[in-house]
């Protein structure tokens, strides 16, 4: 298994593996093969994305947001599906503390591209009952 450091060859390489499962995934490959006409320009704009994400470099200048806004068939369960598969391919394909880096900056990153397309989370709130049950 090929465990890497968090680099930009490591990033082009998650990159590459988790787009190829994407385009064979279930419930996001419908959703991504009409969308994207270009995997390899795809990919390379998302290389970019992540290695600014990930390692402050400056080659990304798109839109995350609007990029989804365009698609109104994009739902809270596409989100589980592809934060799972990208947690399995960041441990393909990183060592532990570059998956886990990988792992944090999506979640964050896909709860505020929630919030934007109106599919916030499922609020598990503070814990604390509104309603006090039994006594
Ligand atoms: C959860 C974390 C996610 C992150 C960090 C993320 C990130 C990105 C980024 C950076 C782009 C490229 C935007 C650009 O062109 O500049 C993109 C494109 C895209 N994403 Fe996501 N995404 C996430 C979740 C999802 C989900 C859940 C879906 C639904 C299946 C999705 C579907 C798409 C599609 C279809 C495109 C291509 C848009 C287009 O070019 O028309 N993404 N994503």
């Amino acid at each position: 298994m090929t465990v890497l450091p968090l680099n930009t060859a490591s990033i082009a390489l998650l990159v590459d593996r988790f787009y190829d499962k994407v385009q064979k995934h279930p419930t996001l490959g419908p959703v991504f093969n009409p969308a994207v006409h270009d995997w390899t320009e795809h990919k390379e704009t998302l290389v970019a994305f992540w290695s600014q994400v990930a390692l402050g470099e400056r080659g990304y200048n798109g839109s995350p947001m609007s990029a989804h806004q365009k698609h109104n068939t994009i739902r809270a369960a596409h989100f589980d599906d592809w934060l799972a598969l990208w947690r399995e391919t960041t441990r393909e394909v990183l060592d532990e503390d570059g998956a886990a880096k990988m792992i944090d900056f999506a979640e964050r990153i896909g709860r505020s591209l929630r919030y934007g397309l109106g599919i916030p989370m499922q609020g598990r709130g503070l814990g604390i009952p509104l309603v006090s049950v039994g006594k």
